[in-house]
């Protein structure tokens, strides 16, 4: 408890070590005096917003994205009440520091600038102990999410072995900021499974594992050790997969998500988001769900779990499965997914487009099926920086008023597009979200901020509502709320804003938009049975319950 009350025996030096007791300088002197604190820090006492004011300004002293990642995580490993203070006050500017892009380069480099220790690093070798490991966890108590990674698709850069523990960081520093999930109920986990990355297995500054990744029988024991041994020593905690290579990502899914509480945030909490930015952008251009055309660029684990979500929808629109599936295009690194194609995985495969299709077809690569199928969207979740190029988007706006154009992929040197150019080759006509932050774009002279449709915008707002409601399995019809929810909350921003309506709620909201979503999530693991009996007031006010604020405990 003491880490949530901020009480403690603690004293002195052990004090000041401790990131969830330490207020620094915040300290009065009274506490000074009574904690064995004299002498110990500067003499000025400052309240909690002179701390910022000072961190804020240090943080703007350090140029480069990664030294301020760096400086971040160094305050967050000191004192977490201001470090998330900070954070909350100026999440637009940080969000791009803590999150993608920066923490992508933080995970490339992470033997390099590794600092203290954060999380927990479950190896194979260990997989009979992982009962007892849990117990090495810095914060004794329940744990309301932890966030676990295998390193092996680090956002659009592949395998990163151990430096993926980034990634895990970011998202529960994300779940605290903007879901309020307290910092010492959230728990970061790298399964250390080896890596097959050549620069990592010769880099001597590598800090995992020396080894080949595992794969097969021993790999599938591994993730198993892991779940048994979080159901027993932490039941009820939401687990969340992140970041996991396509061929482990779903199987994992489908094997544990009516066995305990648990999502994959690549696969479902990014449909989510998408099918949020989606549902505005079909208000905004007036081309109802139902008669959009969809090219998506890639048919990994992100892009199948979008196309699944948006399947749902448009049967729930009234369409047959068999109709809604042929609103899509599936094009891949071998090109548009096709009945004769071989080595598709189930999942593909119900996206699978008739081969006598393409039978006149000058090949099934993106511009070929652009200039074929007329989309109304392209979705890239691909890594394939540039690939929605001038030739293509020309070409689709060529055919369509309002092409909606998501380049989803990061970090942002991953991005299928820039949206500047988006813009400009379509004259401004384009309904864009990205997956990285972008800069605002021009538009009649006035700044319109680009709508970042990434999955940041659903799983703090998971959290909170498992944590205000109770849930203990998190289901489609969740997960459909909550992109429900985005988008209203998206249509009631807009409304009297001047120039073009955003795709998605404002950044600097987030905390406020959580609680709508997490409240909607909320209502729907109550209607799925999944949650405790509770009505919407009562859902609203344990949700405000629930989300915690930065603050010091008074002295
Ligand atoms: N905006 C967001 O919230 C999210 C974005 N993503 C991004 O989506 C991307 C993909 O993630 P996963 O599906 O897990 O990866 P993955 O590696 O499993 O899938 C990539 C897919 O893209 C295809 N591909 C690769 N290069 C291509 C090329 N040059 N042309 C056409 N297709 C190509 C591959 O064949 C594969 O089907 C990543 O960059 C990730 O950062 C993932 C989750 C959330
Ligand atoms: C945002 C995210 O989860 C990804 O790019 O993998
Ligand atoms: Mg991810």
């Amino acid at each position: 408890m003491t880490h949530l009350t901020g009480q403690t025996t603690a004293r002195g030096a052990a004090l000041l070590a401790d990131p969830l007791l330490n207020k620094g300088t915040a300290f009065t002197r009274r506490e000074r005096a009574e904690l064995g604190l004299e002498g110990l820090l500067p003499p000025a006492v400052e309240t909690l917003d002179e701390q910022v004011t000072r961190a804020h300004r240090a943080f703007l002293g350090y140029d480069k994205p990664l030294n301020r990642h760096i400086y971040l995580r160094q305050l967050q490993d000191t004192n977490e009440v201001l470090f998330y203070r900070l954070v909350t006050a100026h999440l637009e500017e940080l969000l791009p520091i803590v999150y993608t892009p920066t923490v992508g380069e933080a995970c490339r480099r992470f033997s390099e600038i590794y600092r203290r220790p954060r999380g927990l690093f479950l190896a194979w070798e260990d997989r009979d102990r992982f009962h007892e490991i849990l117990h090495n966890r810095p914060h004794k108590g329940a744990v309301e999410v932890i966030v676990v990674t295998d390193g092996q698709r680090i956002l659009g850069l592949g395998d990163q072995g151990v430096g993926g523990m980034g990634i895990p960081i970011g998202k529960l520093s994300l779940y605290t900021a903007i879901g309020g999930i307290h910092p010492a109920r959230t728990l970061p986990i790298l399964l250390d499974v080896g890596t097959d990355n050549e620069e990592l297995l010769s880099d001597p500054r590598y800090l995992g594992r020396r080894e080949r990744r595992l794969t097969g029988a021993e790999y599938d024991e591994m993730i198993e050790a892991f779940v048994s041994a979080v159901e027993t020593e932490l039941p009820g905690t939401l687990l969340q997969w992140e970041d996991f290579a396509t061929a482990h990502a779903r199987p994992i899914l489908t094997r544990y998500r009516d066995r305990l509480l648990t999502f994959n945030d690549d696969i479902q909490g990014t449909a989510a988001v998408v099918l949020g930015a989606l549902s505005t952008a079909c208000r905004v251009s007036g081309t109802p769900l139902p008669e959009q055309r969809l090219v998506v660029l890639g048919a990994g684990s992100a892009a199948v779990g979008v196309a699944d979500m948006i399947r749902a929808a448009l049967v729930d629109e009234g369409l047959s499965d068999e109709a809604a599936r042929r609103r899509f295009w599936f094009v891949d690194v071998d090109g548009l997914l096709i009945g004769a194609r071989t080595g598709l995985s189930d999942e593909q495969r119900v996206y699978a487009r008739a081969d006598d299709e393409v039978a006149e077809w000058d090949g099934t690569g993106l511009a070929e099926v652009v200039r074929r199928v007329e989309p109304t969207a392209l979705i890239g979740l691909s890594t394939a920086s540039g690939a929605f190029t001038e030739e293509i988007v020309r070409q689709m706006a060529s055919t369509c008023e309002r092409p909606v154009v998501f380049p989803l992929s990061n970090p942002t040197s991953h991005s299928e597009a820039d949206p500047a150019d988006l813009a400009r080759w379509t004259g401004g006509r384009a309904l864009i979200a990205t997956g990285s932050p972008f800069p605002p774009l021009k538009v009649d002279g006035r700044e319109a901020p680009l709508a970042q449709a990434n999955n940041v915008y659903i799983f703090p707002a998971m959290g909170l509502a498992v944590a205000a409601g109770g849930a203990t399995r998190v289901t489609d019809r969740m997960l459909v709320a909550a992109a429900r929810a985005v988008a209203l909350r998206a249509a009631d921003e807009a409304a009297g804003l001047p120039g073009p309506p955003p795709l998605l709620p404002a950044i600097g909201g987030m905390r406020e938009a959580a609680r709508e979503i997490a409240l909607a999530a909320a209502l729907a693991a109550v209607e799925d049975g999944v949650a405790p009996r509770a009505t919407e007031a009562e859902l609203r006010a344990a949700v405000a319950t629930a989300q915690w604020t930065p603050d010091y405990p008074a002295p």
